[in-house]
C-alpha cells in the first residue's frame, strides 16, 4: 500500500527512542483519574484506544508532583508517592501492547489553581504575583521550599521510569509553577531564582540536572514551554529562542513548543474561530535555532497540514490534541487515506470549558464514547435485526441513526428539511463557528456508509410511521425556540432567522438581543459584525452564563471592546414601537430605544405531540436529544448515541 502521508509516518526519533511515526498525543487532563490521584481503568481505556488508533507518542496528561498543593484539576493523576507506581505500569503496558511510547508530563500548578481544588491551602508561586484569570493571589515560596520541589520533581520522574514509561515532560509550558519561574510577567524574585533570563531558568534546569543525575543520559526527558504568553511583560518569541538553546545544552531530548498562560487563555486552548495551524510559526522559529526535534501543535486537524508541516521541516512531531479526543483513529484513517472519514475536533472547547475545568470528568461533542471507552469497546452486533425509524436527523437522531445502522439495523430516517444537521445548520453561523459544519459533513457521510435511507424534506406524521411498521422509533425532534407573552412581541425577530438571514436587519441601526444566553449572545455577536449598534438585555446576574468559558472569556472581550451594551438583571415587559420596557435591578421602570427587536429567550423541546401519537398507537418511543431536554450538541450525541447502542 502506498502511504499518502509519507512524511507523517516516517519513523521518529527522540534521544535514542523510536517512534513509528510523527504523531504525538499532547498531554490533556481528563478528570478519569481515582480521586485519590491513581490511574483507573477508564483512564487506561482511554489511552490504549488511542495508541490503538495509531499515534506514535502518548504524553499523557499533567501528573502532580506535590498533591494537593500543586493540583490544578479536581481528579488529576499524582506520582508524588511510591503507591502509584503500579497503576502507571499497567498504563504504559496496555499503551505498549498497542505499539505506542508513553511520557507522562511532570507538573505543579503553582498559582493557577483555586483553594477548591487545593484542599483549601492557599496557591504557591515564585513571587505573590496575582492571577487574573482565576481570581486568585499566591503566596511566594521559600528558597528551601523551592529545593524541596525540585526534589520532587526528580522522585516523580525516577518513579515513572520505574513504572516502565518511556519519558517524562516537564511542564514549563501555561503559565504553571515551572513556567512561573521562567516568565518575568510572574517571577519577581531578586534572589539566585529571578532577574535575568539565566537566573529565571534554574528551577528547570536544577530539575533537569537531577533527572540526569539519577536516571542518566538515555532517559527521554521532553521539555513543555511557551514560545509567547500572549501577556505584557510575558515570554515572547525572542526570549523564547534563548530559552530553547538554555534547554539544549542543559541536555533535554526533544522541545514541545506551545504557547499562552491562563490571563491569555484563548491562544492556549484555542476557542472555535481560531485557524489551523496558526500557531505553528512559533515552533518553525524555535527549530531554526535547536538542532534537538521540535513539536508544535495547536489546531491541527487535517492530515494533509500536518504532513506538509514535517515536509516543509516547520516542525518534527505533529502534536493532535482535541483531533485525537475527538477521533481515536485520526492516525489510522489518514495511513489508508480515508480522510473524508475522520470525525474531526469543532474547537467547541466542550471537553476542557465545560467538562474538566468545571470539575467533571472529559466528554466530547461529536464522540460520545470518550471516558466510557470501557463501557463500550465494541458495538454489539444487533441480535434481531430491527426495523428502527428515527425522526429528526440533527446530531442526536443521526448519531442514533448512524449507531444503530452499524450495529445491523435497518434503519430510515426522517428528516423535514432538505438537509441533515438540525440546530447545526445554525449554530455554525455566527462569526468564526464554521468548524461546527465539520461534523454535519461527518454525520452526512457516515449515514451514506451505513445505509441509513434518509428521506429528507419529509415531516414524519404518526400515520407515515405507523405506515412503516417500525419495531421501534428514535423521536429526536429536536427544540424551538420560546416565544414569551408579552405585549408588542409580534414586532420581534427570532435569533433563529436573523441567523439564517431570513430577516434581514440592516447595518448600522440599533438591535436589542432579549436573552443573553448562548443563543442571544452570538446573535448579538453576528449583528455586531454587521456594523449594529448592539444592547443585551438578560434578566440574569450575567451574560452567556451557558456558554463554554473560554469562548465566554474571549467573546465578551469582543463586546467590551467593541462597545457592546450589556443590561444585565433587567426584565423586558413590553416591547413598543420604537423602543423596549424594562425593569432593571434597582426595580426601575426604563425605556431602552430599540428600531429593531430580536427574541432569544431559550428554546423547549419540540415533537412532545408526535411522541404521544406513537405512544398511543403502542409503537415504542425512545426520546433523546433537545426534544428530551434541551441541552447541547454534547448530550444530543450521547443520547443518541446510547439510544441506537440499545435498540
Ligand atoms: C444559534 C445556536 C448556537 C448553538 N451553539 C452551540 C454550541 O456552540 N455548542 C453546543 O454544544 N450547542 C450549541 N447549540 C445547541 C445545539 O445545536 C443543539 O443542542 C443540538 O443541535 C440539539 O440536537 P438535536 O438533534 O437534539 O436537535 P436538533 O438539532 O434541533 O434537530 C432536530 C431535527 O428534527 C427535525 N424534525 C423535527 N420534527 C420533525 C418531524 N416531525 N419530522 C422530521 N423531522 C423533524 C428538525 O428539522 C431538526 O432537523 C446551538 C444552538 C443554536 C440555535
Ligand atoms: C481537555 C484538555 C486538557 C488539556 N490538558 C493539558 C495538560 O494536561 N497539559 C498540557 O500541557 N496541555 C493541556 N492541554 C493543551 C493541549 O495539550 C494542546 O496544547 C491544546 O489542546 C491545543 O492543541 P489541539 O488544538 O491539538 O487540541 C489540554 C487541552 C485540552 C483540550
Ligand atoms: S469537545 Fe469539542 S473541542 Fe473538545 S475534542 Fe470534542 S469537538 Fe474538540
Amino acid at each position: 500500500m502506498t502511504v499518502k502521508y509519507s512524511h507523517l509516518f516516517s519513523e521518529g526519533k527522540i534521544g535514542n527512542l523510536r517512534l513509528r511515526n510523527r504523531i504525538v498525543m499532547p498531554p490533556m487532563g481528563t478528570n478519569f483519574a481515582n480521586a485519590d490521584g491513581s490511574v483507573s481503568q477508564t483512564l487506561i481505556d482511554y489511552y490504549t484506544e488511542r495508541a490503538r488508533g495509531g499515534v506514535g507518542l502518548i504524553i499523557v496528561e499533567i501528573v502532580c508532583v506535590d498533591s494537593p498543593v500543586g493540583k490544578a484539576i479536581t481528579n488529576q493523576l499524582c506520582l508524588d508517592d511510591d503507591k502509584y507506581i503500579g497503576g502507571f505500569a499497567d498504563l504504559a503496558e496496555s499503551v505498549h501492547l498497542e505499539g505506542a511510547k508513553i511520557f507522562v508530563q511532570l507538573h505543579h500548578a503553582g498559582r493557577q489553581t483555586t483553594p477548591d481544588i487545593t484542599g483549601g491551602i492557599q496557591p504557591v508561586c515564585p513571587s505573590a504575583t496575582h492571577e487574573g484569570f482565576l481570581n486568585v493571589t499566591p503566596r511566594e515560596l521559600s528558597n528551601e521550599e523551592i529545593e524541596d520541589l525540585v526534589q520532587k520533581f526528580v522522585s516523580a520522574a525516577v518513579r515513572a521510569k520505574m513504572a516502565g514509561i518511556d519519558g517524562v515532560e516537564l511542564h514549563g509550558a501555561h503559565g504553571y509553577l515551572i513556567g512561573q519561574f521562567m516568565s518575568p510577567h510572574i517571577n519577581k524574585r531578586t534572589d539566585k531564582w529571578g532577574g535575568s533570563t539565566e537566573r529565571r531558568m534554574r528551577f528547570p534546569l536544577e530539575i533537569i540536572r537531577g533527572i540526569r543525575e539519577k536516571l542518566g543520559p538515555n532517559f527521554p526527558i521532553c521539555f513543555r514551554f511557551n514560545a509567547d504568553d500572549f501577556v505584557e511583560d510575558g515570554i515572547d518569541i525572542e526570549e523564547a529562542k534563548k530559552i530553547a538553546r538554555i534547554l539544549e545544552d542543559a541536555g533535554v531530548d526533544v522541545l514541545n513548543v506551545s504557547v499562552g498562560i491562563y490571563e491569555a487563555m484563548p491562544t492556549l486552548l484555542e476557542p472555535f474561530h481560531f485557524e489551523e495551524g496558526w500557531r505553528v510559526y512559533t515552533a518553525e522559529a524555535i527549530k531554526k535555532v535547536v538542532n534537538i526535534p521540535v513539536i508544535t501543535v495547536g489546531v491541527i486537524r487535517d492530515p494533509v497540514l500536518a504532513d506538509s508541516i514535517i515536509a516543509e521541516g516547520k516542525a518534527d512531531f505533529v502534536a493532535i490534541g482535541r483531533g485525537l479526543i475527538a477521533d481515536p483513529e485520526w492516525p489510522k484513517k489518514a495511513y489508508e487515506g480515508r480522510d473524508e472519514e475522520i470525525r474531526k475536533c469543532i474547537s467547541c472547547n466542550t471537553c476542557i470549558g465545560l467538562k474538566v475545568f468545571s470539575g467533571q470528568r472529559m466528554r466530547c461533542s461529536v464522540n460520545p464514547r470518550v471516558g466510557y471507552e470501557w463501557k463500550y469497546p465494541y458495538l454489539p452486533c444487533a441480535c434481531e435485526k430491527k426495523k428502527v425509524v428515527v425522526i429528526g436527523g440533527g446530531p442526536a437522531g443521526a448519531y442514533a441513526a448512524i449507531t444503530a445502522a452499524s450495529r445491523g439495523h435497518e434503519v430510515v430516517l426522517f428528516e423535514k428539511e432538505n438537509k441533515i444537521g438540525g440546530q447545526l445548520n445554525i449554530s455554525c453561523l455566527p462569526p468564526g463557528k464554521e468548524k461546527i459544519s465539520w461534523f454535519t459533513e461527518w454525520l452526512e457521510g457516515e449515514l451514506k456508509r451505513q445505509n441509513v435511507t434518509l428521506r429528507l424534506g419529509e415531516c414524519a406524521t404518526p400515520e407515515k410511521i405507523s405506515a412503516l411498521r417500525p419495531d421501534i422509533v428514535i423521536l429526536a425532534t429536536g427544540a424551538e425556540p420560546i416565544v414569551p407573552n408579552i405585549p408588542g412581541i409580534e414586532r420581534a425577530y427570532l435569533s433563529w432567522d436573523v441567523l439564517k438571514g431570513k430577516v434581514n436587519v440592516p447595518s448600522g441601526e440599533e438591535v436589542v438581543v432579549i436573552g443573553g444566553g448562548l443563543v442571544g449572545c452570538e446573535t448579538a455577536h453576528y449583528l455586531l459584525d454587521k456594523g449594529c449598534k448592539v444592547t443585551i438585555v438578560e434578566m440574569l446576574d450575567d451574560i452567556a452564563l451557558d456558554m463554554e468559558p473560554i469562548g465566554r472569556f474571549d467573546l465578551l472581550n469582543t463586546f467590551v471592546s467593541k462597545g457592546v451594551k450589556m443590561l444585565t438583571k433587567s426584565l423586558v415587559t413590553a416591547i413598543t414601537p420604537e423602543a423596549i420596557q424594562i425593569v432593571d435591578a434597582y426595580k426601575r421602570v426604563r425605556e431602552v430605544p430599540a428600531k429593531h427587536v430580536v427574541l432569544a429567550v431559550g428554546q423547549k423541546p419540540a415533537g412532545c405531540d408526535l411522541a404521544k401519537a406513537l405512544c398511543d398507537m403502542g409503537i415504542p418511543v425512545i426520546t433523546v436529544g433537545d426534544a428530551r431536554a434541551v441541552g447541547k450538541i454534547v448530550d444530543a450525541v450521547l443520547f443518541g448515541f446510547d439510544a441506537g447502542v440499545k435498540v
